[in-house]
């Protein structure tokens, strides 16, 4: 048995971890993990479990959903888990979500690029994001499956094609970018990682993935060399990783963790909370690419307001010259491959 103190003391961390990723204590939401039995689902559905705001939680796979629902269903919290397994519950898992997260897909292995991944991972995104624009329609949908330049604008498509699209609920989700950023620039400076903000612009693959490191909070400044390096370190971190796991996969617990935040970022916004903002991956008139990532401000319509480029350097302004490309000929291949389907 726990002595009082040891549970206060627990009671107290797991309350701790739970606000790390929202500010809301009380709401009903129902959010569904598309993918959940994989590397990054099962670790992001914890995490979601221990979020107070989320009364449902509801994890799909196309294997092992029913062993990792009754596993995470024994964590003494509030959020009830059900396990869907199949196209066929696809269905029932969806219905009154507010909030569709979908790390379902395949992950790098090292050499390969995310634009690798399309041929796999399109049509997963292609026949999810229809069943939620059947199902959901009104959901925030949260898309973590590489690549995120190509899966974004199918899943739009999608959306549109059964007449429900709204490009303020639709989300490509770039936290990931921002975590890496914050960190390594906390670690470069010796700052309390938890009070570092670095926006990161753009898209997420490789060049696309561009660092405002002139508009983090607190100020930093590097020289040109050592901004250079930092910049190129944020772009290639998620390679870092493939590379380190020499196989094996890519990026799943850090990813588990951005995700978390993400996601409880956006049921604040649901929940009316003020003032949050993140970067994420939407339509977007702020450059010549259709889709691309700035601060939004969400609230209980999902985008509320997309917060813009701001101030940038001409090292970030080249940056995002030297991103469209390559940004539009993703997001182009994403909307082609929906059309033609
Ligand atoms: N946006 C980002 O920042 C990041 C994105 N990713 C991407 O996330 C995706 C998932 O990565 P991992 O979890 O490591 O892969 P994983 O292979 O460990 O898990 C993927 C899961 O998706 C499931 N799945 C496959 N087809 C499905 C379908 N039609 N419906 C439902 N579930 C399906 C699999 O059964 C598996 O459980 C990859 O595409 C990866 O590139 C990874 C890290 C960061
Ligand atoms: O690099 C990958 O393939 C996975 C990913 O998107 C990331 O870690 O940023």
């Amino acid at each position: 048995m726990l002595s009082l103190v040891a549970r206060q003391r627990f009671l107290q961390s797991t309350f701790i971890v739970a606000r790390h990723f929202s500010k809301t204590s009380q709401s009903n939401a129902k959010v569904a993990v598309l993918g959940a039995s994989g590397g990054i689902g099962q670790p992001m559905s914890l995490l979601l479990k221990i979020n107070p705001a989320i009364t449902k939680l509801a994890l799909y796979d196309i294997a092992n959903t029913v062993g990792v629902a009754a596993d995470l269903s024994h964590c003494s919290t509030n959020a009830q888990v059900t396990g869907h397994e199949g196209a066929s519950q696809l269905r029932e898992c969806l219905e009154g979500c507010d909030v569709v997260v979908i790390p379902a897909g395949v992950p790098r292995k090292p050499g390969m690029t995310r634009d690798d991944l399309f041929n796999t991972n399109a049509g997963i995104v292609r026949d999810l994001a229809d069943a939620c624009a059947q199902y959901c329609p009104k959901a925030m949908i949260c898309i973590i499956c590489n690549p995120v330049n190509s899966t974004v604008p199918i899943a739009s498509e999608m959306f549109k094609k059964r007449g429900v699209y709204d490009p303020n609920r639709i989300f490509g989700v770039t936290t990931l970018d921002i975590v890496r950023s914050n960190t390594f620039i906390s670690q470069a400076k010796g700052l309390d990682v938890s009070q570092v903000n670095c926006p990161v612009v753009g898209g997420h693959s490789g060049v696309t993935i561009i660092p405002v490191i002139s508009q983090c909070t607190p100020p930093v400044s590097f020289p040109v060399d050592e901004r250079q390096k930092l910049s190129v370190r944020i772009q290639n971190a998620g390679t870092e990783v493939v590379e380190a796991k020499a196989g094996t996969g890519s990026a799943t617990l850090s990813m588990a963790y951005a995700g978390a935040r993400f996601v409880g970022s956006v049921l604040d916004g649901l929940n009316g909370e003020e003032g949050i903002v993140e970067c994420a991956f939407v339509r977007s008139d702020e450059t010549e690419a259709k889709y691309f990532s700035t601060p939004l401000l969400l609230g209980k319509n999902g985008v509320e307001k997309n917060l813009g480029l701001g101030k940038l350097t001409d090292f970030e302004v080249d940056l995002i010259k030297g991103a469209m490309p390559e940004l539009k000929k993703n997001i182009q291949k994403g909307e082609e491959f929906a059309n033609a389907s």
